[in-house]
């Protein structure tokens, strides 16, 4: 099978990458919250015992999970070349412009040469400046820092790998990101497609992280291997939609032939289309009740001539969309929280409608969802659950904290 193959939502996971957070939660403070897109502070102990836990039943599943720093640690063994290319890089989409500080912190870095997952985590957690070797009197910039200043910021939101680079069937787009912050966690997929071994020169690229517009992860969902649903969202712009679908359609191997471009509303508790809803079967969705309704798809086509779009404005309801493009005659939408609008608030906040689906009928839950969790039983899906009291203060769930590189076809 392709190195990356992902052509559904649904069918049988077969390989799933995952981040185990680490040291970089511990570098959140209440004044760097917001900017780092977190809600609150997770316990870093818990947080990684019930990431654990969440590989555990995807392994116990027969899932095949792979962590990004040990694909990123293969990266930089492969030569001190690309190594260096990563770290220089990497310091300075930090923000490093002062030439006496890149390399304190290119040597700093080099501390772990010989442990090059070390370095990763690192790179993931953040420095601190008086972690830094130094001898201030060479430096301005040094006396005018605070030396308990963070000087590279933690990236926070790796573990929600959905968001950086997503898979479309086999190929891959390596995102822009809305947020800065964000951003530097693609640097990450930008080296692991171009080096790593198992991907190197095998996996099509469909967006390159340095375009103007934005456009995440969690936005792209793979109805099938024709039709590609993608979210208009805080997080992903029109205009990057009609970047993906023009270099999806140029690529003569990609059986796409459809991008539904679906308008969701602008804000937190909805960030991406996989906040609002996720595939759990062959016709089966769970779903905020917030976007029930009158909905607005955009259908977008080849056009008549190449590198030209054809886009179709459908005013329509989500079942309608969904059961025409799965080719299904009806679909069945579960509602998040049931129909309590209580319900459906907190447990949407917590990520009620976030599964990830490990097989038609199967999927994987935050456990805090109780009333979700419930309904779903009901209605015949096998509720995988894990623990979530850490995980959650991300605003991100299971669906986020994956991303599938192979399913069965
Ligand atoms: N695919 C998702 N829904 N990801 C959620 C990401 C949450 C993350 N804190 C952010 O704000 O970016």
């Amino acid at each position: 099978m392709a190195a990356i193959n992902v052509k559904s939502e649904i069918k049988p996971l077969k390989k799933v990458l995952l981040h185990r957070p680490g040291k970089e939660l511990e570098n959140l403070t209440p004044d760097t919250l917001e900017r780092l897109l977190f809600d609150d502070i997770p316990f870093l102990e818990v947080a990684q015992a019930e990431h654990d836990e969440f590989a555990k039943v995807l392994r116990e599943n027969g899932v095949e999970v792979v962590y990004l720093e040990d694909l990123m640690a293969d990266v930089l063994n492969v030569s001190d070349e690309i190594r260096d290319e990563f770290l220089y890089q990497w310091i300075d989409e930090a923000g490093i412009t002062d030439a006496g500080q890149v390399k304190r912190i290119y040597d700093f870095m080099m501390k772990y040469n010989d442990d090059k997952k070390a370095m990763v985590m690192k790179s993931i957690e953040g420095i601190v400046y008086n972690e830094l070797d130094y001898d201030k009197s060479g430096s301005l910039v040094d006396y005018m820092t605070d030396p308990s200043e963070l000087l590279v910021d933690p990236m926070p939101n790796v573990y929600f790998t959905r968001d950086p680079f997503a898979c479309i069937g086999n190929g891959v787009s390596v995102n822009r990101m809305f947020s800065e912050t964000r951003n530097r966690e693609t640097i990450f997929g930008q080296y692991i497609f171009k080096y790593h071994p198992d991907y190197k020169d095998q996996v099509a690229q469909y967006y390159d992280r340095n375009s103007k517009v934005h456009v995440e992860g969690g936005d792209i969902l793979n109805i099938n291997d024709k039709v590609l649903a993608v979210g208009i969202s805080q997080r992903t712009q029109a205009p990057a939609i009609e970047l993906l679908a023009k270099n999806i359609f140029a690529d003569k191997d990609a059986t796409i032939e459809t991008v539904l471009a679906f308008d969701i509303p602008n804000n937190r508790a909805m960030m991406h289309l996989d906040t609002v809803f996720t595939q759990i079967d062959y016709d089966k969705f769970t779903i905020h009740p917030g976007i029930l309704g009158p909905l607005t798809v955009y259908e977008i086509t080849k056009g008549a001539n190449e590198g030209e779009l054809k886009v179709v404005k459908v005013e329509s309801d989500l079942e309608s969309v969904l059961a025409k493009h799965l080719g299904v005659e009806k679909v069945t939408l579960i509602q998040c929280g049931g129909g309590d609008r209580i319900a459906a608030e907190r447990e949407q906040w917590n990520d009620g409608s976030n599964t990830l689906c490990i097989a038609p009928g199967v999927i994987v839950v935050y456990q805090r969802n109780t009333v979700t969790n419930e309904i779903l039983r009901q209605n015949g899906i096998k509720v995988l659950e894990i623990p979530s009291a850490e995980l959650s203060r991300g605003r991100g769930g299971p669906r986020c904290m994956s991303m599938p590189l192979v399913r069965e076809d």
